[in-house]
């Protein structure tokens, strides 16, 4: 610990970098240091939390006449700073420019490369120039040469790189992503998010808030937050993988109207939103999921997963032991399934709150992490002022889960089969039906539930309704440490740059 002024302690792991300072004629001259010899000094960069999971880089210079002390100083910080082993040295950097508000490139230039600079860290930086760039080239480069990946953009930019990563492990190590039971092998390279999108929803629910400077200051100390995966598959065949949202029904209609007007930037949600939910389309199907039964949690429980999380922690313990004795791994085709049929308003699963600035609690407040499950929430069909009601829930303190009409499972696995796609395969001839269906969706009015919705995996659509989801327990690395306790002494935080002498 170092101390620096007015009683206020910095851990080394949060000193960002410690610099020599060559002190100008106008500070030499300053006061009481007028009369003294020649001053040395160096100036020490470090974490400084602020309100609201904020952090930011502040700095304090200490003064000192004896130069050997001042070197002996120095020396000693940065040998303390190179035995932090996790801090990342070298970093690619993909920065999506048209993400959120088109603001990536400036964001990364102005914000954050300043700071990986100032930490020494060395980067090689794609700017992507069409979807899926960073995808496909994280299948071409020397990706162990990096100490991790960093992605500037929203969610979907977020999607791409983990596809990219996860996908190239799982080729280098000879694993088929079609085969939906396969084990598939841990990604260690980790990511680091710098939001600059439009939801931010996997950067926000892993740090608690969406802020450049903060993921920026996270990815240098060399943060690691496990993260579960889903992999998403329909007839064998691997479709996506997500870790925040899989939406059917409402969030699946929303995104795909706001595809269309991505030129709103941000805003096309809102408008898509309203819109979908004055369409009030539900959709009928049958949802089958095997209960997450390893995980002590449960979604309704009050409180949520923070950083050092302790059944994320026992979920850590579980998987090292399963990969100790694989042999023995229990079956997961072996446990019950339960099903579920109906008609649903939305369909949400769920692997992590999914907080953001829209919903600062998120879709499922007590979902962890890393914990192997993911919530499965099921909004049947209701009144437009009852979908209303829990819409509203989103955004405030109140239990979302507390509705006749809201179901909620943790699960390690389900399906979803739709009533159209189960009576198109018992009858793919009866053309009749799809073009019933395609009257409905021309008349919103109708709320019918003939036509399929479309899946929101992250933010991307996918491209079938019938799907079989397998959560993998902490697949993936994030340089974050999850949504820090609230600080009870924030006055603590607050001190602003100072001076201290030696
Ligand atoms: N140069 C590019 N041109 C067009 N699309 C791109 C480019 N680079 C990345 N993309 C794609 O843009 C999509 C959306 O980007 P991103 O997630 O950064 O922003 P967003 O959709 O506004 O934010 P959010 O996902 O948080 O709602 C991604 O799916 C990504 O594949
Ligand atoms: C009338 C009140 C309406 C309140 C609506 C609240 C909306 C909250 C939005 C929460 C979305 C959280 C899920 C995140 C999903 C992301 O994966 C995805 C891509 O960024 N974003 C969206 C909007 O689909
Ligand atoms: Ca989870």
């Amino acid at each position: 610990m170092l101390p620096v002024p007015e009683n206020c302690f910095v851990p080394i792991s949060e000193i960002i970098s410690v610099e020599e300072t060559e002190l100008n004629k106008k500070q030499r001259n300053i006061g009481k240091w007028q009369k003294m010899t020649k001053l040395h000094a160096f100036t020490v960069y470090y974490v400084k939390k602020a309100r609201n999971h904020r952090w930011r880089c502040s700095d304090v210079t200490f003064w000192c006449v004896d130069e050997h002390l001042c070197n002996q100083w120095i020396q000693a910080l940065k040998e303390l700073l190179e035995m932090q082993k996790s801090r990342p040295k070298q970093l690619l950097v993909y920065i999506n420019p048209y993400g959120g508000k088109r603001q990536g490139k400036r964001i990364y230039e102005q914000k954050v490369a300043p700071l990986f600079s100032l930490a020494s860290i060395s980067t090689d930086v794609v700017i992507t120039e069409h979807a899926n760039h960073a995808k496909d080239n994280l299948f071409e480069v020397n990706i162990y040469k990096y100490d991790g990946v960093v992605c500037v953009g929203g969610d979907g930019m977020f999607s791409e790189v983990m596809h990219g990563l996860i996908g190239r492990i799982q080729k280098d190590s000879g694993i088929d992503q079609n085969n939906p039971k396969a084990s598939l092998v841990q990604c260690n390279i980790r990511i680091g998010i710098i939001p600059a999108g439009s939801t931010d929803c996997i950067c926000y629910s892993t740090v608690g808030i969406s802020d450049p400077v903060t993921s920026a200051l996270h990815i240098i100390v060399g943060d690691c937050q496990p993260l579960d995966v889903s992999s998403v598959h329909h007839n064998n065949m691997f479709l996506k993988y997500s870790v925040s949202l899989l939406g059917y029904g409402f969030y699946g209609d929303i995104l795909k109207d706001s595809e269309k007007k991505r030129w709103m930037g941000p805003m096309r949600y809102d408008y898509s939103g309203f819109k979908t939910f004055l369409s009030h389309h539900y959709y009928e199907g049958t949802i089958a999921y095997q209960p997450a039964k390893h995980t002590l949690g449960s979604p309704r429980d009050k409180d949520s997963c923070r950083t050092g999380c302790y059944i994320c922690k026992k979920s850590e313990q579980q998987l090292a032991e399963q990969h100790k004795d694989c042999g023995l791994k229990h079956e997961e085709g072996e446990e019950e399934w339960k099903v579920i049929k109906g008609k649903f308003l939305a369909i949400n699963a769920v692997n992590m709150s999914c907080a953001c600035p829209r919903s600062p609690k998120g879709l499922s407040p007590a979902a962890h992490l890393a914990d192997g499950s993911a919530d499965l929430i099921l909004v049947r069909k209701c009144s437009r002022f009852d979908f209303l009601r829990y819409l509203v829930r989103h955004t405030n303190q109140d239990d979302q889960f507390d509705f006749p009409f809201v179901d909620v499972y943790r699960v390690k696995s389900f399906q979803f089969t739709s009533k159209l796609s189960e009576d198109n395969e018992s009858n793919v001839m009866d053309i009749g039906k799809k073009r019933f269906g395609q009257f409905c969706r021309d008349h919103p009015a109708c709320c019918c539930n003939i036509v399929n919705s479309t899946w929101n995996c992250d933010g991307e659509t996918l491209d079938s309704s019938a799907i079989e989801v397998r959560v993998h327990c902490q697949l993936m690395k994030l340089f974050a440490r999850g949504i820090e306790e609230n600080c009870k002494d924030e006055a603590a935080y607050s001190q602003n740059s100072a001076e201290q002498l030696l």
